[in-house]
């Protein structure tokens, strides 16, 4: 996240820290939303590559142990059947993951709502991005979990010209564009929009431009939730 600030430890307890394996450690390397007890939801990309995953819930400092974490395993990943790793413009960037065992969910672990199907929030609707992606363009990423506001950009405006023109589609919520953004290591993560006082999670995120995390009328692009909410019933209940 470029700009914000540090979140309140645990005051979005649906987040949670998508790592990978490699030697004896464990590495952030996405963000995630906790929808279901034995389910979280991210991005297609970020699981492209088949590696040991684990899930790390009611995280605030990635880089200690607070005695709040819940360390899950990752039974089974079932990415978009139509995702295409070599086009991120084409959509389709979301992935469920069937934890090993079901959350226990308390003050530091709960579960995301998410939006009606089809839902489109309105030009300028109040979010937040959450992640603890890098914090400038090619920095490092944040040890503790951080917030920015980004509102809504509707797609109109998204895709005009001079902002990100026929890259975004109609499936992808666009929010932010100025000084505040997502960068890498948010991806995965959650939009967070407030809907009638209530947060409601309408994105994952997706890809913010090749030129820079922050860049000028290019806001940071998320898959939108409200699209593939039959996608997710049909797996999450079927299997
Ligand atoms: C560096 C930047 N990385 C990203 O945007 C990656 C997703 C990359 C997916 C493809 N491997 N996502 C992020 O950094 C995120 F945290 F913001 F989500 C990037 O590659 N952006 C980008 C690439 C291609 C296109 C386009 F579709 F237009 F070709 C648009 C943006």
């Amino acid at each position: 996240v470029v700009g914000g600030e540090v979140a309140r430890a645990n005051s979005w307890p649906w987040q949670i820290s998508l790592q990978y394996k490699s030697g004896s450690n464990y590495y952030h390397t996405c963000g995630g939303t906790l929808i279901k007890r034995g389910w979280v939801m991210t991005a297609a990309h970020c699981v492209d590559r088949s590696r040991t995953w684990r899930v790390v819930l009611g995280d605030h400092n990635i880089n200690t142990h607070e005695g709040r974490e819940q360390y899950m395993s990752v039974s089974r990943v079932y990415i978009h059947p139509n995702w295409n790793t070599n086009n991120v413009a084409g959509g389709w960037d979301i992935a469920l993951l069937r934890l090993s065992s079901e959350a226990t969910l308390n003050n530091y672990v709960q579960l995301a709502t998410l939006p009606p199907s089809n839902q489109v929030l309105p030009h300028n609707n109040p979010c937040y991005i959450t992640g603890w992606g890098r914090t400038q363009t090619g920095g490092q990423l944040s040890a503790q979990l951080k917030q920015a506001s980004l509102p809504v950009v509707d797609h109109n405006t998204c895709s005009s010209y001079g902002w990100w023109g026929s890259t975004v589609k109609s499936s992808m919520v666009c929010a932010g564009g100025y000084s505040e953004s997502g960068c890498q290591g948010d991806s995965g993560g959650p939009l967070n929009c407030s809907v009638n006082g209530k947060w409601v999670v309408h994105g994952v995120t997706s890809f913010v431009s090749a030129s820079g995390c922050n860049a000028y009328k290019k806001p940071t692009v998320f898959t939108r939730a409200s699209a593939y909410i039959s996608w997710m019933n049909s797996v999450s209940t079927i299997t």
